[in-house]
């Protein structure tokens, strides 16, 4: 297994007060096993086809076909799309330096772009910069109704036309939405399908937030050379407790739901997962969607909080450490031992310090890791460990797994609907009419 994951440090009888009690961790491991057996109903009566994702294998032909058109003669692939239209993407996009600091800008062709954001300023800038002709644009909404997503390609249309490339959007652009509903509407598909754009289908059955192991996640990292066998490799690998009808504390995302039904009844209102790898930061964002909006709802939920390491530890760790301990920690490691530039012995000890020389830059950020996670514990925080030997195309896809079985089973252990988001419409809503009003 690609992850191991370690709730030692968040146990009262490891840390004392602040931490876990094991009577409450056994109390919210009888609900989690419960919420499993709900989750193996869901997979034997196919309500859930996420949990079929990591075992499918028919569709990746034809996510590598439409990659390598988007790879064809391309300097630059655009996505387009928010949320859960984007951020598995970008999550996966990372295993090639997406949006790392520094060596993001050093990416090979075709240079990938993430525009999940609407920003106007960005926007102009970057429709200025791309080289139109040489672009490809995917659009991707589930819904095909995402205002923000819309707007971006009306933008996007209005730009080629005006660089006279309006006869070819079929050329440059992909459309990824779900299909029409009885002839009804999609506004994507609307918009798109008169200048002839080809469209893949959004899986029907599978949420944006869970939809990173579907043509959704796998046709950015196709575009990017990524193994999407082997991340769904991964899935399968995060899974497989499951299919063995194991007991909810041998279930590494059953144990990780229960730490966090325990804690949120316990009353640390705030999950906080700190990486200690620049690629996994896109990780922790998309992490960050997918638990707020499947269990922030009828009052449930808790607050999840990204943060990487080492950089946030000159930012947030003071709080972490000495605030409220209203907090439970993930800290995510990586095998870094041994790894990065080597330390010069005399100019280690020239910077004061010796113990610098000899060791690599990974040998610090190992220990930086190991360290965050014993001073929370030292000082009752309760934090799980999980540690990633190698950050690869089947460990993220274990990873992108365990998650969101973890988020499922949290929330049905909660007692909420981990899959809808019927919040968020309100101010949607509202914005349009703002909008119309000017
Ligand atoms: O893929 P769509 O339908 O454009 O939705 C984008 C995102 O918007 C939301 O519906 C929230 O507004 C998310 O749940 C979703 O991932």
């Amino acid at each position: 297994m690609a992850l191991q994951q370690s709730i030692e440090l968040a146990l009262e009888s490891r840390i004392g007060e602040g931490g876990l009690p094991q009577a409450a961790l056994d109390e919210a491991l009888a609900k989690v096993g419960e919420a499993m057996k709900r989750l193996a109903d869901d997979d034997a009566s196919g309500r859930l086809p996420l949990l079929h994702m990591p075992r499918t294998t028919d569709d990746l032909a034809s996510i590598r076909e439409a990659a390598a058109f988007l790879r064809d003669d391309a300097t630059d692939v655009v996505f387009l799309g928010t949320g859960g239209s984007s951020l598995g993407g970008q999550t996966l996009a990372q295993l090639r330096d997406y949006a790392v600091p520094g060596a993001g800008r050093f990416t090979e062709s075709p240079r990938v772009h993430f525009l999940d954001n609407l920003d106007p300023i960005t926007f102009d800038r970057i429709l200025h910069k791309l080289p139109l002709s040489a672009t490809k644009f995917v659009a991707i909404s589930k819904s095909g109704g995402t205002g923000e997503t819309l707007m971006q390609t009306i933008a996007v249309l209005t730009a080629l036309e005006r660089a006279g490339l309006r006869s070819h959007p079929n050329d440059l652009f992909l459309g990824l939405s779900e299909p029409r509903r009885d002839g009804g509407r999609n506004a994507l598909r609307d918009l798109l399908e008169p200048e002839g754009v080809r469209f893949l289908d959004h899986h029907t059955g599978i949420g944006g937030r869970y939809s990173v192991l579907t043509n959704v996640g796998l046709l950015p990292a196709a575009v990017l050379g990524l193994d999407i066998a082997a991340i769904r490799d991964g899935a399968a690998d995060a899974y497989a407790p499951f299919r063995a009808g194991a007991a909810a504390k041998d279930a590494p995302a059953a144990l990780g739901a229960a730490l966090n039904v325990a804690m949120a009844k316990a009353g640390k209102g705030i999950t906080v997962a700190m990486a200690y790898a620049d690629r996994l930061e896109r990780f922790t964002r998309w992490w960050v969607q997918l638990w707020a909006e499947s269990v922030g709802k009828n009052g449930h939920g808790t607050q999840p909080v990204a943060a990487i390491g080492p950089v946030d530890q000159h930012s947030q760790l003071q709080l972490y450490l000495a605030g409220p301990n209203d907090k439970l920690f993930t800290v995510l490691t990586t095998d870094v031992a041994g790894k990065g530039p080597l330390m010069d012995e005399k100019l280690a000890r020239r910077a004061g310090e010796p113990g610098f020389g000899g060791k690599h830059i990974g040998d610090l950020v190992a220990a930086q890791g190991r360290a965050t996670a014993d001073t929370l514990a030292r000082n009752g925080r309760p934090t799980r460990q999980i540690h990633i030997e190698k950050l690869d195309e089947r460990a993220v896809g274990a990873l992108l797994m365990h998650f969101m079985l973890e988020t499922i089973l949290a929330g049905y252990a909660m007692g909420v609907d981990p899959f809808d988001q019927p919040a968020v419409e309100e101010g949607k809503i509202l914005a349009k009419q703002y909008l119309a009003q000017g």
